[in-house]
């Protein structure tokens, strides 16, 4: 039988002891599987990636199973290792703005070098040449030495899927990768997250808003609201009803917002 490369088990998050942000949320993330998470705003979506990896700590009894080791439980030396492989990327890049493509993606290879070799920035010329071709595949051939602060918004959400990828990830989380992107380059990050997940076999977990990108691109939805997952299926068994049911509203209503 296929292993997941993630496992949640009854996985809860409370804010400030009453805002139950997720409430035993389980799910199971399988290799070459890009899963779209929908949801009104407040549903829980950022919550539960960022529990992923620990960015938010997940309440006690919470189980996260990654690459076979639990996660909810581990020291901080052995997350560092378990962050290694997972890679982020941001509605909002995170990128240093001052810092070229190729420094920003070599970024993601902190994680593998001493505190010091990161500080001085002293990467190995294998991983310059890795983030150079990664920078390439993306298209950005010509954009490598660009200050990351003068490319567009697409083409620096591209530079952070090269600097999750020079990760070695074996999971990529992506939290509203294309809410500040207009609809062709939304198209482009979309199609560079399937292919990543289509033939490198990285499964890609995507927090969306919008249903319509999550039918074209995804191979699972999950749809939450209130913390629950309410929905979960291929985006064929996506009913109008149950759109309805994810984000409390009928569909005219939704499109009317
Ligand atoms: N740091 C925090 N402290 C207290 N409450 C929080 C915190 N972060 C999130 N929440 C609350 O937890 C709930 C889930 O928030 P979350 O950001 O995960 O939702 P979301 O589905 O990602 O929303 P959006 O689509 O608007 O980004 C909301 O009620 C939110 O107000």
């Amino acid at each position: 039988m296929k292993k997941p490369v993630l496992e949640m088990n009854n996985v809860s998050k409370t804010y400030d002891g009453s805002t139950k942000a997720l409430q035993g949320l389980s799910l199971s993330v399988y290799r070459n599987e890009l899963i779209s998470i929908i949801g009104p705003s407040g549903a829980g979506k950022s919550t539960l990636l960022r529990c992923i990896n620990r960015m938010i700590e997940p309440d006690e009894g919470s189980r996260i199973r990654f690459d076979g080791n639990e996660i909810a439980t581990m020291n901080k030396r052995e997350l560092r290792e378990v962050r290694k492989h997972v890679g982020m990327v941001f509605q909002h890049y995170n990128l240093v703005y001052r810092l070229s493509a190729l420094e920003n993606t070599l970024h993601g290879r902190l994680g593998y070098y001493s505190t010091l070799k990161g500080a001085l920035s002293l990467f190995s010329d294998e991983d310059v040449k890795r983030a150079c071709e990664l920078l390439d595949s993306l298209g950005l051939e010509d954009r490598k030495l660009f200050k990351c602060g003068n490319l567009s918004g697409g083409q620096k959400q591209r530079v952070g899927i090269a600097r999750a990828l020079i990760q070695d990830p074996k999971l990529i989380l992506c939290d509203e990768p294309i809410a500040s992107l207009d609809p062709q380059s939304s198209k482009n990050i979309m199609e560079q997250l399937k292919r990543i997940t289509r033939d490198m076999g990285i499964p890609c977990l995507v927090n969306l808003h919008q249903v319509d990108v999550a039918l074209a691109y995804s191979d699972r939805i999950i749809g939450m609201n209130n913390g629950e997952i309410v929905f979960e299926g291929r985006p064929e068994q996506l009913t109008e009803a149950q759109i309805s049911k994810i984000y409390g509203a009928s569909i005219d209503e939704l499109i009317a917002s």
